[in-house]
């Protein structure tokens, strides 16, 4: 009988009051279900407290979500943040190991803005910390202070890179994302192959070379009213399906 995939989502570590949360976004949440046709599982950030190995036996997928905080710079030989930077140190001793143990088990990986740069830095790839303030790049931020739909809403296109994972589930050549993010591919992992690129050259999506199954990350939002884009559809759809057979095979 065939069963709904069980899909891992990554948490980061919010100080709710005076005692520490494990939270993920709704919005991740119901992608999951609407998007990938899969069960959310929120796994907690407590770094190599769960036995990883065990917990990828139980999951059909994993997505690694977005979040406000940005990887600390130390895991790819980056200068020091700028004060006040947001980090989540227990979120990346959980997601930078989990993503590497997961590509090598062969379980569909679906990494998001925060998740894709994890993605990048777990195989060894590195951050630009403000692209913003690099000659040449634009200002890949949301647009301060606006409502929520303005700040999500489509700002820039991305050019699909020829013969790749996003021209086999037949996204077209170009189309239009959101962009929230302050931080970008640098120097892109070795094992990585660019799916697609912002108009300024930055690094907007990317797979994993020779990986057994999906395992694909992505600089903007797709989870963003999934079921409205159909570009947005087709990559959860694509990861859904990896997860669902994955949960078929076992
Ligand atoms: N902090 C990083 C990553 C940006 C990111 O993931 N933004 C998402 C915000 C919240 C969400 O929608 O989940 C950067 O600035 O590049």
């Amino acid at each position: 009988m065939s069963r709904l995939p069980l899909i891992g989502v990554s948490a980061c570590v919010k100080q709710i009051g005076s005692k520490p949360y494990h939270v993920t976004g709704d919005k991740y949440l119901r992608a999951v279900i609407s998007g990938a046709s899969g069960i959310p599982v929120i796994i907690p950030s407590l770094g190599e407290v769960i036995d990883q190995e065990a917990m990828l036996a139980s999951l059909d997928g994993l997505l690694f979500t977005g979040s406000a905080s940005n990887v600390e710079p130390h895991h790819y030989s980056g200068s020091a943040s700028e004060a006040g930077t947001l980090h989540d140190s227990l979120r990346d001793s959980t997601t930078l190991p989990l993503i590497r143990r997961a590509v090598a088990a062969g379980v569909p990986v679906l990494g998001i803005c925060r998740g894709f740069q994890e993605m990048n830095v777990a195989f060894g790839g590195t951050l630009h910390q403000k692209v913003h303030e690099i000659e040449g790049f634009m200002d890949h931020r949301e647009p301060a202070g606006e409502p929520i739909e303005i700040q999500y809403g489509l700002r820039h296109v991305v050019d699909v890179q020829p013969g790749g994972v996003f021209a086999d589930i037949g996204l077209p050549s170009q189309f239009q994302v959101n962009s929230i993010h302050g931080q970008g591919v640098e120097r892109l992992a070795p094992g990585l192959r660019v799916e697609a690129l912002a108009p300024d050259g930055l690094v907007e999506a990317f797979c994993v070379e020779g990986a057994k199954t999906f395992a694909v990350g992505v600089q903007w939002h797709p989870e963003w009213q999934v079921e409205t884009n159909p570009n947005y559809l087709a990559i959860f759809q694509a990861f859904g399906k990896a997860c669902s057979k994955r949960a078929g095979n076992r």
